[in-house]
């Protein structure tokens, strides 16, 4: 997926950013980034999310950054989801750098070894209370699955974060991280008073699905 750096206003196919007649299409907006090294799989879990379809083929790294919105209702709440997929290449670390203050959520997906570097570099750059999220993509191929449960619960724990495994390709947990997010997002735009208190990690505990799950796909 190639994209254009530093373009968020239109795109094709978005819709524009204005209410339509019958009153706004969402309750609330939230920025999420996709952080991780190049061909780790965020496009395709980007896509998997938006579209429902998994982008296999020849692997085009993106360029700079792309984004797609995507509104989801959580809790009788529309959040509008807008998601940056960033490139995982260095050469366009400082392009991604300037996106970092903006976001509200970090999806960090792993197709490697755990690196403790996106997330020192998450809080160099991002808000102070962004809320981070730690994925281990690429389930469905254990000999690709380099980042294994164990070391993935134990930075996740390190760092106070949420951590699942995911598939871009069965679509295994791609719905649950970003719905976390945006349950998070949700919850702290403006707490019901007789609405329970939520934590990510706890939700994420009780709804993530183990690779073995999926075996059968
Ligand atoms: N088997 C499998 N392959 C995947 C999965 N996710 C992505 N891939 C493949 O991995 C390659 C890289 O995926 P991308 O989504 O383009 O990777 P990226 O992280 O966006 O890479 P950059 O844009 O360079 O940062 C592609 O060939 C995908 O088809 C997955 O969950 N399972």
């Amino acid at each position: 997926m190639t994209g254009t750096p530093g373009t968020a206003a239109t795109r094709d196919g978005e819709a524009p950013e204005r209410s339509p007649p019958c009153g706004p299409s969402h309750d609330l907006t939230g920025k999420v980034m996709l952080l991780g090294d190049s061909g780790v799989g965020k496009t395709c879990l980007l896509i998997r999310f938006r579209d429902g379809a998994f982008l296999s083929g020849t692997f085009i790294a993106t360029v700079g950054i792309d984004f797609r919105n995507k509104v989801v209702t959580v809790d009788g709440v529309r959040v509008k989801l807008q998601i940056w997929d960033t490139a995982g290449q260095e050469r366009f670390r400082s392009v991604t750098h300037a996106y970092y203050r903006d976001a509200q959520g970090k999806g960090l997906w792993h197709g490697a070894t755990p690196q403790p570097a996106w997330l020192t570099e998450i809080h160099e750059y991002a808000q102070r209370d962004v809320v981070i999220m730690l994925l281990g993509n690429k389930a469905d191929v254990s000999s690709e699955r380099v980042i294994r449960s164990e070391d993935g619960e134990m930075l996740a724990r390190e760092y106070g974060v949420p951590f699942m495994e995911t598939s871009a390709k069965t679509g295994m947990n791609v719905e649950l991280a970003f719905l976390a997010i945006a349950k998070e997002l949700k919850y702290r735009a403006g707490r019901q008073a007789d609405e329970p208190s939520f934590q990510i990690r706890d939700y994420v505990e009780s709804q993530k699905k183990r690779p073995s799950c999926c075996s059968f796909l």
